[in-house]
């Protein structure tokens, strides 16, 4: 038998009095996906989060979650787990004792086993008796993650993850996501860095008041026929702004900029005229040093699709 979608919705609509949170959202994601969900702030993306979480039920459309259509009533569909607005944790206890009480509270026996397993997962064991009161953003952000790992969950809902971790931090806890999706947990994330959006996640839906403005693989965004902005670093910049004025389909910027002392040009160019201007900068032996877009293909679909759908309003 195959296995159901982690998440199919259709047509999902939330209304808070007379702002509509979410409108019209259709949303798939496959097991053993890892999801981004990013938009402006109040896009939707809490909301939605929430509404696959149990934690709200939506106005219409449809949700089903792991193949089980999820009813009015407010609860966390099986095989799920996460948090939005942080993890939910008593500052009085230790990390262990936190996540035994959650435990508890779920009616599972407190398995020491797993919970030292899960602590270590997330990078706590140094920490595992010490009360959460004192405990950092980042410190309670990977607690909450092991309190969702307990429950092996088969979809994993995390708003902003990262928030509050330090780069080692946040390496540390995207293995560990990356793990549980290669073990066939579906990931769902919200993110308002598109950067570990584009590292983590293989697709991504982008919200722009409560509507999607794209879903689907982050490869389909960097599409050949868009036109990136791109810094480009050779051994002969003189001769590289001559080459780029002669290939057709490069658009030169006037405002290159000086990186240690070299300068480097800033051009337009849909991807096969990129292609053209590179082959013909090693025919002119001029080595490139650094050719890289100045923001990524997500940000620039996400400014790009937002503005537009906001435009429209
Ligand atoms: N409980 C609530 N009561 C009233 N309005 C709400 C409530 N929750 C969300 N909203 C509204 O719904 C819209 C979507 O909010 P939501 O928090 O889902 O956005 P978001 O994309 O998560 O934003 P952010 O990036 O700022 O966290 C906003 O206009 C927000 O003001």
């Amino acid at each position: 038998m195959d296995t159901p979608p982690a998440v199919r919705a259709r047509g999902l609509t939330k209304y808070f009095g007379e702002v509509v949170a979410l409108d019209g959202v259709d949303l798939d994601v496959a097991p053993g996906q890892i999801h981004g969900l990013v938009g402006p702030n109040g896009a939707g993306k809490t909301t939605l989060l929430g509404l696959l979480l149990g934690l709200a039920v939506a106005d219409s459309g449809t949700l089903e979650i792991l193949g089980t259509p999820v009813g009015r009533a407010l609860a966390v569909p099986e095989g799920v787990a996460g948090f939005v607005d942080g993890p939910g944790l008593y500052p009085s206890m230790t990390a262990k004792q936190n996540l035994a009480a959650l435990a508890r509270l779920r009616g599972d026996d407190a398995q020491t086993m797993n919970i030292d397993e899960a602590i270590d997962q997330v990078g706590l064991t140094d920490v595992a008796d010490d009360r959460v009161r004192g405990f950092s953003l980042g410190m309670r952000q990977r607690l909450g993650l092991a309190a969702a790992l307990l429950t092996k969950p088969r979809l994993l809902v995390l708003d902003e993850p990262s928030n509050g971790l330090d780069p080692a931090g946040k390496k540390h806890v995207y293995g560990v996501l990356t793990r549980l999706a290669a073990d066939g947990t579906a990931v769902m994330l919200s993110s308002h860095r598109m950067d570990d959006v584009e590292s983590l996640c293989s697709d991504v839906t982008i919200l722009s008041t409560g509507r999607v403005a794209f879903t689907g693989p982050i490869s389909k965004l960097a599409s050949e026929d868009n036109e990136l902005d791109y810094r480009v670093l050779t051994s002969n910049p003189a001769a590289a702004r001559r080459l780029a004025r002669q290939t057709n389909g490069i658009k030169l910027h006037d405002d290159d900029l000086v990186h240690d002392g070299v300068e480097l040009l800033v051009i337009s160019a849909p991807v096969p005229a990129l292609d053209e201007f590179v082959k013909r900068l090693v025919q002119d032996d001029i080595a490139i040093r650094e050719l890289a877009p100045v923001v990524s293909p997500l940000e620039a679909a996400f400014l790009a699709l937002t503005e537009q759908q906001e435009n429209n309003e």
